[in-house]
């Protein structure tokens, strides 16, 4: 990031201040998002309908992964929690920050097929909820089916048809927890990695007290963010 600000000209792209205030902000922003994706994660997997059996079916798939590879998180092992991953993109999906998604400005007058038009120089988002909610492109869009991607991704497996991979680092126009396009969040593969290492951690060492109720994300302008009040009751696991 310091060396891609000094390939450009003026004071604000290298003094120290604005090398801090990059830095500083992107520190904020993939800190923040990587902790409310997995409250937001632990919150909807914890919640799921008990007759769902999704905690016993998430834990299973994380304690085989980890014996297959002898007790070591590896890139390739973690990309083996294909069921993990589902969970984790649904509650991306259904507990979104929303708002506007991919944020942009116009860098000249748009048209759009409506014929609206949007000037140069303004700030033009994507409703994410409106995305994500769509029964076009979600069956059911207001459940939270922790194995709505894994489905068709382990379907495929066994009948070796080719299909559509929609994992978590795979955005679309119809999933924008990470934006889309050119300037999509280049920290995703990251991010993705560090998600499924801590719940897959916390399903293999932690027994949570599932909830009776899915605790509610209050809204803060126009996105939902995580409630600060919601309590979880957590224990280490007992194994045998
Ligand atoms: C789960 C955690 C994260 C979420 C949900 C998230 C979400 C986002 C979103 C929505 C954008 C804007 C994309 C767009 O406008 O199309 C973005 C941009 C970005 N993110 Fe993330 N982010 C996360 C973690 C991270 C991490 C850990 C890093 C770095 C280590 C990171 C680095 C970046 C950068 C550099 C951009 C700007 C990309 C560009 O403008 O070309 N993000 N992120």
């Amino acid at each position: 990031m310091v060396r891609e600000s000094f390939k450009r000209t003026g004071e604000h792209e290298t003094s120290v201040f604005g090398l801090s205030y990059r830095i500083v902000l992107l520190n904020f922003a993939a800190i923040t998002m990587t902790t409310i994706t997995v409250t937001n994660a632990i919150l909807d997997i914890w919640s799921s309908p008990p007759s769902q059996n999704v905690v016993a079916i998430l834990r299973g798939e994380a304690e085989r992964v980890y014996a297959e590879h002898k007790g070591e998180w590896t890139k390739a092992a973690i990309a083996k929690l294909v069921r993990l991953d589902s969970a984790i993109r649904e509650s991306a999906r259904i507990s979104s920050i929303g708002g506007a998604g991919m944020a942009r400005r116009t860098k000249r007058d748009v048209t759009l097929p409506n014929g609206l038009v949007v000037p140069k120089d303004n700030c033009i988002g994507v409703s994410m909820h409106g995305l994500h909610f769509d029964p076009e492109y979600y069956a059911a869009p207001h459940e939270y089916d922790a194995f709505r991607f894994s489905r068709p991704r382990e379907e495929a497996l066994l009948s070796e048809k080719p299909h559509v991979n929609e994992d978590l680092v795979t955005t679309s126009v119809h999933w924008l927890p990470f934006g889309h396009g050119l300037h999509a969040c280049s920290g995703r593969f990251f991010a993705a990695n560090s998600v499924k290492l801590m719940l897959a951690h916390l399903l293999i060492n932690y027994e949570i007290k599932p909830f009776d109720v899915r605790p509610v994300n209050p809204s803060f302008s126009d996105m939902q963010v995580v409630p600060r009040h919601a309590e979880i009751v957590i224990r280490r696991r007992v194994k045998a």
